[in-house]
């Protein structure tokens, strides 16, 4: 049997390549595309599909095994309250969240199985097990420095992934990331501290995502990078994870659980 998918944000950057990477799969069936009731798109036909966009969140998620969303935090939340209604999983690709939202988010997994996944992409997440091991190795000596990229449309900074990348890094250490991460004050004049991890932020251009981690010794420096190519990284990791997310009972999850779970 397929497993039924419905998009939130369909009209995005991400809804769109999701609707292609779901519509090419032979595990998965477009069961709904959500756009806001206002959108151009509600009504029309979603290419090579036979069904509508549409705004009926409740309607679309009760002939759904599972949502995928990549949105706005406000969206995210909305989804949520319905899909708790409805008991519909949901992957959210969404970033931006502020803690108190996490909470909201993770009080509704109690009940229905969440994905909260800041970057989807297999690639990424091999990377975060490559920056545990590094900062386990050298964390306490290196000066560590994330740099990420992304495209000028992006409103949320520092990026989701190189947030988590962060924490992957603080944990690896036994520190916490909030405790460690500095982005404004480089703009004071005084010299680096040590052991704090910098955070800094390029908005240019079409660029996808690109994430560095620089961990800087005093006679060499040790980096570690991904560079999306194409969203369609994003969007494979995602409808892999939501077909697996669609079989598990309520709970929080992320994508090192779903690639645990498939190794
Ligand atoms: N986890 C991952 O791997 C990745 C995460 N992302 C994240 O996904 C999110 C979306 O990115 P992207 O697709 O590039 O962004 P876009 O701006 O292209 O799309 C945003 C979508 O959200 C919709 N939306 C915004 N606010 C609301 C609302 N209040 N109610 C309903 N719909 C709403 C927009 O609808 P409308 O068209 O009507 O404005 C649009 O469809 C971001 O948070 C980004 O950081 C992106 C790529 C990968
Ligand atoms: O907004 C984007 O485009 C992306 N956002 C995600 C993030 O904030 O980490 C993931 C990816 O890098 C693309």
């Amino acid at each position: 049997m397929k497993t039924k998918i419905a998009v939130n944000a369909a009209s995005g950057k991400m809804g769109q390549q999701v609707i292609r990477q779901v519509t090419a799969h032979a595990e998965a069936q477009l069961s709904a595309a959500f756009c806001r009731s206002s959108h151009r798109l509600v009504g029309r036909q979603v290419e090579l599909n036979p069904i509508n966009y549409t705004s009926d969140l409740s309607e679309g998620l009760a002939q759904s095994n599972v949502v995928i969303d990549f949105s706005l935090p406000q969206a995210t939340l909305g989804l949520l309250q319905q899909a708790h209604v409805s008991k519909t999983p949901v992957l959210i690709g969404t970033t931006g969240f502020n803690n108190e939202q996490i909470a909201q988010i993770e009080n509704i997994a109690n009940e229905i199985p969440v994905l909260l996944a800041p970057n989807t992409s297999i690639g990424v997440n091999s990377t975060l097990a490559l920056l545990s091991l590094a900062a386990k190795m050298l964390g306490k000596q290196a000066d560590i420095e994330i740099i990420e990229a992304h495209h000028k449309h992006k409103i949320d900074a520092p990026s989701g992934t190189a947030i988590r990348m962060g924490e992957t890094i603080a944990e690896a250490m036994g520190e916490k990331f909030e405790d460690l991460m500095t982005t404004d004050s480089r703009f004071e004049k005084r010299t680096r501290d040590k052991g704090e991890i910098g955070m800094s932020v390029i908005r240019a251009g079409e660029i996808i995502g690109e994430h560095q981690v620089m961990f800087a010794l005093d006679n060499e420096i040790i980096t570690i990078e991904h560079k999306a190519q194409n969203r369609h990284c994003f969007s494979e990791g995602a409808v892999e994870a939501a077909i697996w997310l669609a079989k598990q009972p309520a709970g929080f999850y992320s994508m090192q659980d779903f690639l645990a779970a498939r190794s």
